[in-house]
């Protein structure tokens, strides 16, 4: 291949990649492979400049605006940042910083790289105004809504008369997408220090934690797993319903602040202050005096970090002192002045002793490898990910490898080689079963599906197993004293086949029952401990008066408890609101069901098929024998008439007529649509008593009409 030619090909590949993790919030190569052919084509355009492409991922900031989004203008370019994963580059920067100030004594701040999406949120007399994507560095996506839902992000900044509040949150109104403008009510004396208008920068991410807890959810329901937490915080900034993007608790670390007026004279300043102001800034930045504290902070962090409750991937130096920040400037991409680091991924090797298949309550196989202990990143490593058979192939690994396992955003390590050079005599193919591990049904895949599924939904113990675990969970029936072992020792004992027959068990079956588990697939030391469980008078006790008291849990718990595949509880809580009652549900047709708000064809057909089922239809039976609520509250709004039809509203303050919940009805009743934020596309702001003024000048700017409630009124007698 020509110079030429690969400078085309790799000029189309990481376009092509850059689309996919920004628009589309998927990674098709790794980080450091994307980076590694990133710097290959910024040699190649070194060399042979005349074949360079105008656009040339080298030179342009990688994100791009979408149609979905109003569209904002940057007040300050958002660049990205140069990138390097060694030693020897960073003394190069050094070097070059040095340069750039002719001899001036300098420092750095170094902070950690979180790995999330940049956002921008703009205040104007201390209250937040904007938010946006970074976008393609110039413009980016207004999403203003989808960031007040950020608990961490206040609202209103600085001294405020009348409370000493800083409570009320966007993330705490109630249900519906109309954004609320809490502060209006209340005159603000900004704090002397606070300039009229600026901006703060900061990385918007998804915690590990809520990462895995939606994992599990999803998981549990049967739906695909999120990826890894960048993407999951990138895919959910872009959801168009910001009550959807509550739900997921996205959080972000505030890191840069600018304005026009020059009210710091250092980064370091301004970290401190926007601490002190109620922003989040991550308390793990430090001052560094030269380039060998640098050093010092990049290899304290590089296992420590893995204690965080995000991911990172490397560490971003600054320059401090903004003088001096300004004296070195910018290229077309990035900041002279800074620099990141990133470090590649921990990497350990060690030796595959086995694979166990585990089956989740949807039946889906998945393989988990079993590995020699090993000591990555500050944990012992005995298990990893290995996804499905086509992991597995892709990998070519074989049983008794030696493989490579990494840590990266994730909590659960993955395998990503084999090390051929150490394969053995010993090593085995790894031959993936045809029948289910648990009972022995054979496997099916269906078409266009990664994953092996068993069929035997009913028979099947750990399908069984997790069907329990699902209907005792907190938000299903909440009897989460049956856990850890209590049901496997029931189900054993054959005193339950169903979650119903939980409702009929007495005191004289439990007392006394016990069983012993032995640790199967632990490392070698755990294998063969053993763990007791037995049922002693007060268990009993707790857990059937549990069982009892979970016959009052509302009907929407009672009905995401049955299990039915796609249904989790926002789903549940939907279909409860709307049809009130199970007999309505199970007497549903599949157009009805797709008139139920954010439903579509895969839940209609899903909760359809289920109920068809005979055996489903007797355990509904027994439930309702049971004595557990099968009826709530119907709060479907009854259909007034087309009035407002293919017209969209916002509103704000305050109603003679209404409160706001009757307005979002009647918006409903008559067919009108609620939009979450002022946008060229909203056709009706309702303006009532002491309506917010960012809201109001908003509309202004973009000419959007503006009604009072006595025209909406009008509309409604049309
Ligand atoms: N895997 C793929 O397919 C793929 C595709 C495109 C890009 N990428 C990755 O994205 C990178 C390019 O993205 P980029 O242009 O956003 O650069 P970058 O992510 O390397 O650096 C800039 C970003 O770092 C973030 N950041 C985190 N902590 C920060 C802190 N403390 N201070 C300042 N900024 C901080 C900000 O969001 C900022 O926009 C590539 O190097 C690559 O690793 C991967
Ligand atoms: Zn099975």
């Amino acid at each position: 291949m020509t110079p030429q030619e690969r400078i085309a090909e790799l000029t189309d590949r990481l376009n092509y990649y850059t689309h996919q993790y920004y628009q589309n919030s998927v990674s098709e190569v790794d980080d450091f492979t994307f980076d590694q052919l990133l710097a290959e084509l910024a040699e190649l355009e070194k060399q042979y400049p005349e074949f360079r492409y105008p656009e040339s991922p080298t030179t342009r900031v990688g994100g791009t605006i979408s149609k979905e989004f109003a569209t904002v203008y940057h007040r300050f370019p958002m660049l990205s940042l140069g990138n390097t994963y060694s030693e020897e580059d960073l003394i190069e920067f050094d070097k070059r910083v040095q340069k750039g100030l002719n001899g001036q004594a300098y420092e750095y701040i170094c902070e950690l790289k979180f790995d999330g999406v940049a956002l921008s949120m703009t205040y104007e007399n201390g209250l937040l105004v904007q938010g946006a994507t970074r976008g393609d560095g110039i413009r980016g996506d207004d999403i203003t809504n989808n960031i007040r839902t950020i608990r961490t992000v206040p609202l209103r900044v600085g001294q405020v008369a009348g409370s000493g509040e800083q409570g009320a949150r966007n993330g705490e109104k109630s249900k519906g997408q109309v954004a609320i403008d809490f502060g209006a009510e209340i005159p603000l004396a900004p704090s002397s220090e606070l300039p009229a208008l600026f901006e703060v920068r900061g990385e918007g991410f998804l915690p590990l934690a809520e990462f895995e807890r939606i994992n599990k959810e999803r998981e549990d329901i049967g739906e695909p797993l999120l990826a890894n937490p960048r993407n999951a915080a990138s895919g959910t900034f872009k959801q168009q319903d910001s009550g959807a993007v509550a739900k997921r608790r996205l959080d972000c670390y505030v890191y840069s602040f600018l304005s026009d007026q020059e009210v710091f004279k250092t980064h370091e300043e301004s970290l401190i202050a926007m601490k002190q102001w109620g922003f989040n800034v991550s308390q793990t930045w430090q001052k560094c005096a030269d380039i060998q504290d640098v050093m010092r902070y990049i290899n304290q962090w590089e296992e420590k970090r893995f204690t965080l409750p995000l991911g990172t991937d490397g560490i971003v130096i600054k320059v401090n002192r903004y003088d001096q920040q300004r004296e070195l400037g910018y290229t077309a991409k990035s900041p002279r002045w800074a620099i990141s680091f990133k470090y590649k991924a921990l990497a350990a090797s060690t030796v595959l002793t086995g694979i166990r298949y585990q089956v989740g309550r949807t039946g889906s196989v998945t393989p988990v490898a079993l590995l020699t202990p090993v000591l990555l990143a500050g944990t012992t490593v005995k298990r990893a990910s290995l996804h499905n058979a086509n992991e597995i192939e892709r990998l070519g690994v074989r049983l008794y490898d030696t493989v490579f396992v990494e840590k990266g955003g994730e909590i659960i390590p993955k395998i990503t080689g084999v090390d051929l050079n150490r394969r053995t005599d010993q090593s085995q193919p790894i031959i993936y079963p045809t029948t289910c591990p648990a009972c022995g049904t054979p496997l099916i895949r269906k078409e266009g599906e990664a994953n092996h599924y068993c069929p035997n939904e009913r028979g099947c113990p750990p399908q069984r197993q997790t069907r329990f675990e699902h209907f005792i969970q907190r938000r299903a029936m909440n009897i989460e004293s049956l856990g850890e072992g209590k049901i496997e020792m029931l189900i054993d004992k054959g005193l339950v086949e169903t979650p119903a027959d939980l409702y009929s068990l007495t005191s004289e079956q439990l007392l006394g029952l016990e069983k012993v588990f032995l640790d199967r697939d632990g490392g070698p030391e755990e294998i063969g401990k053993k763990r007791v469980v037995s049922f002693r008078e007060k268990t009993v006790e707790n857990i059937l008066t549990a069982i009892e008291r979970s016959k009052a849990q509302p009907f929407q718990n009672v009905l995401f408890a049955l299990g039915i595949r796609y249904v989790g509880n926002t789903t549940a809580e939907k279909l409860a609101d709307y049809f009130g009652s199970m007999d309505a549900i199970m007497k549903a047709s599949q157009e009805e069901l797709l008139a139920v708000p954010d439903t579509g064809p895969r839940i209609a057909e899903s909760v359809v098929a289920w109920f068809a089922d005979d055996y489903n239809r007797v355990f509904v039976e027994q439930l309702r024998t049971a004595g557990l609520q099968f009826e709530g509250e119907k709060k479907v709004v009854e259909r007034e008439g087309d009035a407002l039809a293919g017209k969209t509203f916002l509103y704000t303050g305050t109603f003679a007529n209404f409160s706001r919940e009757e307005l979002e009805n009647r918006i409903e009743a008559n067919g009108g649509r609620l939009l979450s934020g002022i946008s060229k596309k909203l056709n009706y702001l309702i303006v009532g008593e002491n309506a917010g003024p960012s809201k109001v000048d908003k509309a202004q700017k973009l000419n959007v009409p503006m009604i009072g409630e006595d025209e909406f009124l009008a509309m409604l007698e049309v």
